[in-house]
């Protein structure tokens, strides 16, 4: 309630007004019309609401109850009954009157939210609809436009909001923008109706009128991100990464899971749906500038761990004399020692292989498209990686012995004398050093090396050569010479044999015998511990620099299982299934994603 001394500021107040309209009105009919109205009662009065409802508004009061005027008429009821007094009278009579009857109708109306105009149920067959960015907009239309130009778009056909008028009920309802497209108008298809039509149409309608809309900014989603897929190459867990900005918003995805990016609008934060999850909704993820900022400011693990690092071995050692049978390919000899200082260079040298240009990238996500192979393409490259010792060879024989003319491998190059028992072509391509020599500038091999003054080496030819018989061939290197094959033309699928368990592998290798790399090279012997710490070592240095090069790890312990493992992945490569292959080997130019990901080439 005004207190005395604000009534006569109010009053002296509206005196002053008075006094200073004095000068501007030149009738005094109109000076007396409006003193008689500014000196109102009624006005003072609704300044004394206006005010108190002030100091209400600061104390965001709620209604007690939604149905005060049925209570007060039930209590006027009951007080008719009760004993006659002064106070009941009064307050019954205060029941009965039409203001005070209006103010608690008003106040349940409040009470109830009884102001908001009602919308009508979703149709239900809206609800069926497969396009789940539909929205259904219900506005109240009054007699006055609702403020929005619409379109034709020349290019789908498609009926457009074209502009939005500030302050018209389409802008105030913030629920209609630009650029969305008008599906239907109170169940009305707009399909092939012209702009006027709808005009007209909407001109009719009064009251609710309720729009299908396909919204802007997921149309421009569907359309510009629909078909854009990323391979993850590092493992991410939300539940981990103090820096998400939600963590139920985020996704954990693992190395090689393929997703479909859905908004790259973010610095830091992409959206995506994780490819074969059931859930559609996008989440999360951090964006490739954010991954390779956090793995930039890590303490890398590979540098402060000191590798086990022998002397380069070249080996020119017949797994024949091991396994007793002779396979031309099956030899040590182009290998390059996979326990050679290569690996170990790497480890100094950086954490990821270095790319052609030089530069160390941590691989962060690679786009990737789906590849049906045709009956009449190529097969695509089998590609071996592993630690020397753990079995590369031994699934490689396996393989070729499983199915000879489906499987092959290549004949290595070497400039070392042919031996008698030796054959041109079969054991090896014998080349002049100068040839090597030559080859080697023009980049004609995968991998190659030095042994005891003669080269040895695995030729691109020698791939192309299995290939064009139209057999799957097996090729193993060192991971970081994968990059040499890394094309569109082998398309290579590369494994990794892993060691197991140093347990298992105690246990499994306890008969195996392999070819050593002492200066005896027909020597053969067991494995010692140090052998399997090596070959362990050696598994973790590749998968860290390289894991993000395998589309497939297979474990080795048991062989018979390892290569069932091995066998089913290669057949299921075979089927008429989809694979997801880098969009580099099939799309000639680089799409928005491709430039997105950056230094690509740098990290193969
Ligand atoms: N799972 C296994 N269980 C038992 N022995 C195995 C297993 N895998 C491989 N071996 C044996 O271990 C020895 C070394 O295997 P293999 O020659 O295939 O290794 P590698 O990876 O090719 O190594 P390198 O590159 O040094 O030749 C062979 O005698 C092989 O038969």
């Amino acid at each position: 309630m005004l207190s005395r001394t604000e009534h006569r500021g109010v009053c002296r107040l509206l005196s002053s007004v008075m006094s200073g309209t004095e000068s501007h009105t030149d009738r005094e009919e109109d000076y007396r019309f409006l003193h008689s109205m500014l000196m109102e009662k009624k006005l003072h009065l609704l300044f004394k609401i206006h005010e108190r409802l002030k100091r209400f508004e600061k104390r965001s009061p709620i209604p007690v109850q939604e149905h005060a005027a049925s209570l007060a008429s039930d209590l006027a009821e009951e007080l008719i009954y009760q004993v006659w007094r002064d106070e009941v009278e009064e307050l019954v009579a205060l029941f009965s009157k039409p203001n005070f009857k209006g103010l608690l109708s008003v106040h349940d109306a409040v009470a109830q939210r009884d102001f908001e105009p009602t919308l009508p149920p979703i149709p239900d067959h809206v609800l069926e609809e497969d396009e789940d960015s539909v929205k259904i907009v219900s506005l109240v239309k009054t007699k006055d436009p609702l403020g929005a130009t619409i379109k034709r778009d020349k290019s789908t056909g498609a009926i457009v909001v074209a502009r939005i008028m500030r302050g018209g009920a389409a802008d105030k309802s913030g629920l209609i923008h630009e650029g969305d497209e008008l599906k239907e108008v109170n169940g009305v298809s707009l399909e092939h109706r012209k702009p006027k039509e709808i005009l007209t149409l909407l001109a009719c309608s009064q009251g609710e009128v309720t729009f299908k809309i396909i919204p802007a900014s997921s149309k421009e989603d569907m359309s510009s991100h629909k078909k854009l897929f990323m391979r993850a190459l590092f493992d991410y867990d939300p539940n981990e990464d103090p820096t998400v900005p939600c963590k139920d918003a985020a996704v954990a995805f693992k190395r090689g899971d393929v997703l479909q990016i859905v908004s790259m609008e973010d610095d830091t934060w992409w959206q995506a749906c994780h490819l074969g999850d059931s859930n559609t909704r996008a989440m999360l993820i951090p964006c490739q500038q954010l991954h390779e900022r956090r793995v930039s400011l890590q303490r890398p693990k590979a540098l402060f761990k000191p590798p086990r690092v022998k002397p380069p071995v070249l080996e020119d050692v017949d797994d024949g004399a091991v396994t007793g049978i002779h396979i031309a390919g099956l030899r040590r000899s182009f290998r390059l020692g996979r326990k050679s200082c290569l690996a170990g260079e790497a480890a100094r040298s950086g954490r990821w292989s270095t790319g052609v240009h030089g530069s160390v990238c941590p691989p962060t996500y690679i786009e990737v498209i789906p590849y049906l192979r045709n009956p009449k393409d190529r097969h695509r490259l089998v590609v071996l990686v592993g630690p020397s010792g753990v079995g590369v060879n031994e699934l490689k024989r396996r393989l070729l012995i499983s199915d000879p003319d489906h499987y092959g491998v290549t004949v290595p190059h070497t400039s070392r004398e042919k031996r008698r028992q030796e054959n041109e072509g079969v054991d090896y391509h014998f080349v002049s050093i100068h040839t090597f020599e030559e080859d080697i500038l023009n980049h004609r091999f995968v991998e190659y090396g030095r042994y005891r003054g003669h080269y040895y080496g695995t030729s691109l030819d020698s791939v192309h050569r299995v290939m064009a018989k139209g057999k799957v061939c097996l090729l193993d290197v060192h991971p970081n010479k994968i990059k040499h094959v890394y094309t569109s033309e082998f398309k290579p699928y590369v494994v990794f044999v892993k060691p197991p368990h140093i347990q298992e592998l105690r246990l499994t290798r306890r008969r195996a015998k392999f070819t050593c790399t002492e200066e005896d090279k027909n020597s053969v012997r067991s494995f010692s511990e140090e052998d399997f710490e090596d070959m362990i070592h050696s598994a973790e240095t590749m998968e860290s620099q390289s894991g993000h090069l395998f589309d497939k790890v297979i474990v080795n312990g048991d062989i018979t299982v390892a290569f069932r493992e091995l066998k089913a992945a290669l057949e299921k490569l075979e089927e008429a299934e989809v694979q997801w292959i880098p969009a580099e080997w099939i799309c000639s130019s680089p799409t928005k994603a491709r430039r997105s990901c950056g230094h690509l080439d740098s990290w193969i």
